[in-house]
């Protein structure tokens, strides 16, 4: 395949009438500044970077310098951009409006700007994670709820996974795409085009740590998974956790699989690990247009209607026949509940 660097495709896709000038140059700007985020984390390897931040973040977890970092990376970059309204992150309560003397445009962005970073200091692959939506005509000051829309209008959807390549995933709503950083040349170089997440899978991905915690359906589930040849299933299944979402899922499109973050005992009360406008909502957008398919055990996550900047849900996605079987699982326990 000849090399089409990530600006070239963006250009050819700008031709096509598939996408327009600012939301192209956004995502530039986005990539642009997840290049200096890789490199952030590359120094962090190199020490002075790395540990905690302090009393921790608005989430209530112990919040990383990187996350830090890579937060204000983010800021800095979209500012002078000209293409958004406001940004929202995970490491900020309230929306961050676009400072006066910078120009304004139509977009939202919401990030998680360093997802995984419990496994930063132990230099296990992290990444960013970042949704675009439009912003409503005539809001120039936008509050939290104007970034409340559901997740099959957004815009554009990517995350970049830095791991021992940096590689940039996007969609637009017409296939999902990858992109390789060219460390010498400085670039995103198209990888794949149009992927396709196989529907079938014999890979799962889940914290087993939390099993006794799970609803039935889902114990029933991932049991079914685990016994393997001699169960209803009939074939052995293997297990991957990363801990990161963002490398969970980049192992999902390039190979198939099921990832999940299921409701247990311990989150309930709070909706689920995973947070639903700059995790699961991206991520399920990137997976859709791959053919693979994310749900909250109970029902599409892209249906959805926002209720918080950083509202929480249970997140299974990936190979969509499992997704499907979960799902099914789950429904028809809620039934039998009726
Ligand atoms: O530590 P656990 O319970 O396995 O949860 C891991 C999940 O939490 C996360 O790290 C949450 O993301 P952040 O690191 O951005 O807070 C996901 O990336 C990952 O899938
Ligand atoms: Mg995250
Ligand atoms: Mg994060």
């Amino acid at each position: 395949m000849k090399s089409i660097s990530l600006i070239q495709f963006l250009i050819e896709e700008r031709r096509a009438g598939r996408m327009n000038a600012e939301l192209s140059l956004l995502i530039e700007v986005v990539a642009r500044a997840c290049k200096r985020i890789a490199v952030a984390t590359n120094k962090g390897a190199l020490g002075g970077v790395l540990g905690e931040a302090g009393t921790g973040n608005i989430q209530g977890e112990a919040q990383k310098k990187l996350d830090v970092i890579s937060n204000e990376i983010l800021l800095e970059a979209n500012a002078w951009g000209g293409q958004l309204a406001a940004c929202a992150s995970e490491e900020m309560e309230h929306p961050q409006p676009i400072p006066d003397m910078y120009p304004k445009g139509h977009h939202l962005l919401l990030f998680d700007p360093l997802d995984g970073s419990s496994n930063i200091d132990v230099n296990i692959s992290v990444g960013t994670i970042f949704s675009v939506l439009r912003c409503p005509d005539g809001i120039t000051e936008p509050k939290a709820e104007h970034f409340l829309q559901e997740g099959t209008t957004q815009l554009a959807a990517g995350y970049v996974v830095y791991g021992p390549a940096t590689v940039l995933v996007l969609t637009f709503g017409h296939g999902t795409h990858e992109f390789t950083l060219d460390r010498e040349v400085g670039s995103f170089v198209l990888s794949r085009r149009n992927i396709r997440i196989p529907e079938e899978t014999a890979e799962f991905a889940i914290n087993m740590s939390n099993q006794r915690h799970w609803e039935a359906p889902m114990q029933r589930y991932i049991g079914e998974l685990l016994a393997g040849t001699e169960g209803p299933r009939g074939k052995d299944f293997n297990m991957r956790w990363v801990a990161s979402m963002v490398a969970d899922v980049h192992r999902i499109i390039t190979r198939g699989g099921v990832f999940f973050y299921p409701l247990d005992a311990k989150i309930k009360s709070k909706g689920g690990k995973l947070r639903l406008m700059y995790e699961a909502n991206p991520m399920a957008f990137i997976v859709e247009q791959a053919g693979g398919a994310a749900t909250t055990g109970r029902s599409r996550i892209l249906d959805l209607q926002p209720t918080g900047l950083h509202q929480r849900v249970p997140v299974f996605l990936g190979s969509k026949k499992e997704v499907d079987v979960a799902t099914h699982y789950h429904v028809e326990a809620d039934g039998a509940q009726v």
